[in-house]
């Protein structure tokens, strides 16, 4: 690979006798990989190997997933670098929590924490670029979540309205992206020997907005794609000094993982901490992660006695449509009616004890339900993601040639004598789409925007 001369100079000074097989490391194979999704059942019933499990992420194996297949659609996969997973895995997410991905799109690291909190708690999932942010919502859609709020801010209004709100913070910074020159060229063409120090301008301003959410005792998880000092140890230096209160959380270091490199900042022992994923050394492509935490003591939160605003909420007919879809159509409904918001016509499932995102930009505020259609109610495709077949009272099994018709848009002539309305259509146990039986045809509701 013709690496930027400016850039080998620079590495070969940092490395020294390690800097050719570093170089050397550009022209290697990308080694794929994908994480399973334990929020659906039978979650590892895959056709996918799962002969080369990751050690260090308990879902992570390494392997390639094609977008066009019933395991990715139904979003029982997500393909994920083999460096990315870990940055998911050292935040320790767990259900009950209060989380911000702040700089989230795609969603790699969102759907490994959404995953791992089990539905319970909030995952606020925050993306500035509103394209990025759609893709994100998508992405989040797919894993079936049911406390994900999908946001689209830029981090300094996020702060006005989460002060001191989050358990734990996920900053994967916008960066140079060295760590991607392997699987993406192209991201050589706007490097250049200054680009480090202007990211590292933004990383700060971001961190500065994201410790305003942090509640105290909490902690930040930093990470970037980028070898570069200036973005990684040097960042971590510089939150230290900024805020003493921070201590840096040492990370294990899990085979071909190197340490931070103090000197490479201002020689804080405690930088050595930190992780450098280095493809010379490591099967994944570049990252540095880094956790730090809030030391002070945990304050007792005086409770505001704020009176709640009763927001979007439904109108009776609205309940009544909801309740009868809920009553014929689901087991034990699992969305409470005091836990729904209605946006114009769409019905959202809004997490249990949710922050207030009116004053916000949002995608996605909740799991969109479905939508109110004149005097009837439609269940949206998102919902059929988030639902077990046991709890669905109406379910359809297709075969996979079935799902890929459904898939590409058509619709499915069904032999079984099946009584007419929704169904959640099932393939290999796996719940896919919603689709309505009308005399022996399954009419197709797949999203437009996401057929094959
Ligand atoms: C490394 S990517 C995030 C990848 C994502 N966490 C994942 O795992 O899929 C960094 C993101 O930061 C966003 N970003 C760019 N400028 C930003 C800013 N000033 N504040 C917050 N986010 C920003 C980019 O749009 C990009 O989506």
């Amino acid at each position: 690979m013709n690496l930027p001369v400016d850039f080998k100079e620079k590495y070969q000074e940092l490395l020294g006798d390690e800097a050719e097989a570093f170089f050397a490391s550009f022209d290697g194979k990308v080694q794929k990989g994908f994480r399973l999704n334990p929020l659906k059942e039978d979650y590892k019933n895959v056709t996918n190997s799962l002969a080369d499990p990751v050690e260090y992420v308990e879902t992570g194996y390494v392997g390639e997933v094609s977008g066009r297949t019933l395991e990715h659609q139904a979003g029982y996969i997500y393909s994920q670098d083999l460096s990315a997973m870990y940055v998911g895995e050292v935040v320790e997410a767990k259900p009950g929590e209060k989380i911000l991905d702040l700089c989230a799109a795609p969603g790699g690291k969102s759907t490994q924490l959404a995953e791992k909190m089990a539905n319970q708690g909030i995952l606020v999932s925050n993306e500035i670029n509103r394209k990025r942010a759609t893709i994100l919502a998508e992405n989040i859609e797919r894993t079936g979540a049911r406390n994900v709020l999908v946001l689209n801010e830029d981090p300094a209004t996020l702060a006005q309205n989460f002060e001191q709100y989050f358990d734990k913070i996920v900053v994967d910074a916008p960066c140079s992206g060295e760590g991607m020159f392997r699987k993406d060229p192209h991201a050589m063409t706007y490097w250049h020997r200054d680009y480090p120090v202007q990211c590292a301008k933004r990383q700060r301003e971001i961190l500065v907005e994201a410790l305003k959410m942090l509640r105290v005792g909490g902690e930040l998880v930093y990470s970037t794609c980028t070898f570069a000092p200036e973005e990684d140890e040097q960042i971590i230096a510089w939150l230290l000094a900024e805020y003493p209160y921070l201590e840096i959380v040492p990370l294990k270091h899990h085979q071909g993982m190197d340490q931070g490199v103090p000197a490479w900042a201002n020689g804080e022992a405690s930088l050595s901490g930190t992780v450098r994923l280095m493809p010379h050394h490591f099967k994944g492509e570049g990252h540095f992660i880094a956790k730090l935490s809030d030391t002070r003591p945990a304050q007792v939160k005086k409770v505001k006695n704020k009176k709640k605003k009763r927001q979007a909420s439904l109108s009776t007919e609205q309940i009544n449509l909801w309740r009868e879809f809920a009553d014929n159509f689901l087991v034990e409904s699992p969305f409470k009616v005091s836990e729904l918001r209605c946006y114009g016509d769409h019905l959202y499932y809004y997490p249990k004890n949710g922050p207030d995102i009116s004053k916000l930009k949002f995608m996605r505020p909740g799991l969109l339900l479905g939508v109110f259609k004149k005097k009837r109610f439609e269940p949206s495709y998102t919902l059929a993601l988030a639902l077990k077949p046991a709890e669905v009272k109406a379910t359809l099994n297709l075969t996979r040639s079935q799902w890929e018709q459904y898939v590409t848009g058509n619709t499915v002539s069904i032999a079984e004598k099946k009584k007419n309305g929704w169904y959640l259509l099932i393939c290999d146990n796996k719940p896919f789409a919603f689709g309505k039986l009308v005399n022996g045809t399954v009419k197709n509701f797949f999203p437009k925007g996401l057929r094959f």
